[in-house]
């Protein structure tokens, strides 16, 4: 039997938390969300917007509010933004109410997988995207590390192999 078991994707923006959690979630029967996704729904606005409006603290604001409830469901596949886990509450909810996955990728692959970035503004505002991404990986690596219960690296490895990956330690924990 599948369980219930909430699972929660953490990593820098392009690792494939979007892709890869709509995925697993589907195919394990739970319901999908996506922070981001959920955010924007939320407010009737794309996240570039709240950035634009309201700056990154007001985004993080949203988005620790967000996360905050939504811990609370049970079964859930939650893809989170690649910043969510700079808010010490944020690392505390999603390590106490799930099991927690790294989605690693290189800053190349970040690079490379973040080229058609226009809906994320950290990025847009860069005129050099490779700096910008090595500079925050630098920092929130050991954010990640420090609540994730897997750590899968995703370079050059497709959604069908990181899936059964996913599956085959979610069951066993
Ligand atoms: N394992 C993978 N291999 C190749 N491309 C991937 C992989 N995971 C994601 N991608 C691609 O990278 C881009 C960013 O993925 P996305 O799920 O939006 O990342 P995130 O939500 O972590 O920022 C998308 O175009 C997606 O198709
Ligand atoms: O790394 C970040 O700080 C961000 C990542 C984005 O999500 P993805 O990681 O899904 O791209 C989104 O939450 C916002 O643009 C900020
Ligand atoms: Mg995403």
């Amino acid at each position: 039997m599948l369980s219930s078991r909430n699972i929660f994707l953490i990593g820098p923006m392009g690792a494939g938390k979007t892709t890869i959690g709509r995925r697993l979630a589907d195919k394990r029967g739970l319901e999908f969300i996506d922070s981001d996704h959920e955010i924007e729904a939320r407010t009737g606005v794309d996240i570039p917007y709240i950035f634009e409006k309201e700056g990154e603290p007001g985004f993080r604001r949203r988005e620790q509010q967000t996360i905050a409830e939504l811990v609370e469901r049970q079964g859930i596949v939650l893809a989170t933004g690649g910043g969510a886990i700079l808010d010490p509450r944020n690392r505390q909810a999603l390590a106490a109410h799930g099991f927690v996955v790294y989605l690693h990728a290189s800053v190349e692959q970040q690079v490379q997988r973040t080229a058609r970035a226009a809906n994320r503004p950290l990025l847009q505002a860069s005129s050099d995207r490779r700096e910008t991404l090595a500079r925050l990986f630098e920092i929130r690596d050991p954010l990640y590390r420090e609540i994730a219960d897997l750590v899968l690296h995703t370079d050059h490895r497709g959604a069908r192999t990181l899936l059964r990956e996913i599956e085959r330690h979610v069951d066993r924990d």
